[in-house]
């Protein structure tokens, strides 16, 4: 839309976004008294006050971005707990995204090791909110609270700043899914970039600032052809808008590095898959479709090209978290004024095994003992890339990580636990 047209609109007070109240509420008529030309008259002007916050940074079309209620003594002594250091030197972390697949087993793992943790989660409906709800559950067994909230809502991170010191934060709060992009992509400006930012400035502001640790993505990648991709490879041509926020973030990480002196770690995980995953990713849902009999649509490139992934498992994944948290630097600088450099670190989390998504489906047959319905398709144009294959060495040398589960084993975990949680009766194994 122009802006002349959306001046027009708005004149006719038909513009609205998302359900929310038109614009031009905000706005206001003015009657001046103007000269010249030898004329005087009046003259009525219409002052727009158009935000485009409205129409990308927010976005309510989601049930559960809404307001949530906190504060009070027994919250604040809630989350006291839940952050609280059992180990000796252990770190208090606040993970976003806690009740996300990644989030869960990050925050169980660093709870299990004597860290304080405190979740943080909008528990939104991308997909299924009763599975981030049993992974909640879960989490509160082993003594960790989530908070609920939506990350662009400063006044509540503000707050559990002033309620505890973390040490780190683990960001893992984000909105994933490559394809859902082109359904939704204000959600992924709310929460990748917008977010981030909310974030970030009140980390910037914290006294002490915290180390960041922060979930980007291997599609930052996108149409290189180069394998396996390097952290120094370009990351100027991403396929989808979901890979451009996660590079968007990385710029941003920059800018907050050097500007503030916060010590931030970026992680590009692969396809990362198991037990307690992500019902929108395809091993998942070709679960769940190859038990229901139904077709599953496998996806090649032309000239009947593979398309694969490196499906790295979660176990892998969260160690490699937990060795960017461990060998994250301070922050220098301390209520919004850096002291010195910071570090700033980018890091591939891959499985370093690309497998075709046919061999995914194949593996997936064996293990559920139902053959796979079949249905080739054309790789579509609506983000996918159709390989993924990462260089780990870096992450060897700074991090000791070694990703140690092939797809055929992770993947036999995650049936056994799926098998389990959808079972009626089932929704209480471990992590
Ligand atoms: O590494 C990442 O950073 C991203 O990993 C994940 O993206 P992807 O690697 O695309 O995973 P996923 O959708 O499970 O598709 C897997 C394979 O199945 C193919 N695929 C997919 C759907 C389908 O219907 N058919 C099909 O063949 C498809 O072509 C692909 O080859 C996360 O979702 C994303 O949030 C982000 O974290």
């Amino acid at each position: 839309m122009d802006a002349d047209n959306r001046r027009l609109i708005l004149l006719d007070g038909k513009y609205n976004v998302s359900g929310q109240p038109p614009l031009w509420d905000r706005s206001s008529l003015l009657l001046r008294w103007s000269r010249g030309g030898g004329q005087s008259r009046w003259v009525v002007e219409l002052i727009v006050n158009v935000e485009l916050r409205l129409e990308y940074g927010q976005d309510t079309t989601r049930r559960s971005l809404r307001t949530f209620s906190w504060g009070g003594p027994s919250w604040e002594k809630r989350v006291r707990n839940s952050a609280k250091v059992r180990a000796s030197n252990g770190f208090s972390v606040l993970v976003t995204g806690a009740a996300g697949f990644v989030g869960t087993h990050v925050s169980a793992a660093l709870k299990r090791r004597g860290d304080g943790v405190l979740g943080f989660d909008n528990f939104n409906d991308y997909y299924d909110p009763s599975l981030k709800r049993a992974r909640q559950a879960l989490l509160e067994r082993s003594g960790v609270f989530i908070v609920e909230g939506d990350i662009n809502d400063q006044a509540l991170l503000k707050k559990l700043f002033e309620v505890v010191a973390f040490t780190h934060v683990m960001h893992l709060a984000a909105q994933a899914g490559v394809r859902y992009a082109m359904q939704n992509p204000g959600s992924y400006v709310h929460s990748n970039i917008a977010g981030f930012v909310s974030l970030l400035e009140i980390c910037k502001s914290a006294n002490p600032q915290p180390a960041i640790v922060w979930a980007s993505s291997s599609s930052v990648y996108g149409l290189n052809t180069k394998v396996p991709f390097s952290e120094k490879d370009r990351t100027d041509q991403p396929a989808s808008l979901y890979a451009a926020t996660k590079k968007a973030g990385e710029e941003i990480a920059h800018t907050y590095n050097h500007i503030y002196g916060l010590s931030l770690t970026g992680l590009r995980f692969f396809t990362v898959y198991g037990p307690w995953g992500r019902p929108d990713m395809a091993y998942f849902f070709f679960t769940k479709d190859i038990l229901k009999g139904k077709s599953i649509p496998i996806f090649e490139a032309a000239n009947h090209g593979t398309v694969a992934r490196d499906f790295t498992y979660i176990d892998d994944i969260v160690k490699g978290c937990l060795g960017a948290l461990d060998t994250a630097e301070k922050s220098t600088g301390s209520g919004g004024k850096k002291s010195g450099a910071a570090q700033l670190r980018v890091f591939n989390l891959g499985n370093t095994s690309p497998v075709p998504v046919s061999d995914l489906v194949s593996i997936l047959e064996r293990l559920l003992k139902v053959k796979a319905k079949r249905m080739v398709m054309k790789l579509p144009r609506n983000g996918d890339v159709q390989y993924t294959h990462a260089n780990i060495s870096y992450a060897q040398r700074e991090l000791g990580y070694k990703p140690t589960t092939d797809l055929q084993t992770g993947l036999k975990k995650f049936v056994r636990w799926y098998l389990n949680y959808y079972k009626p009766g089932g929704k209480k194994s471990a992590v």
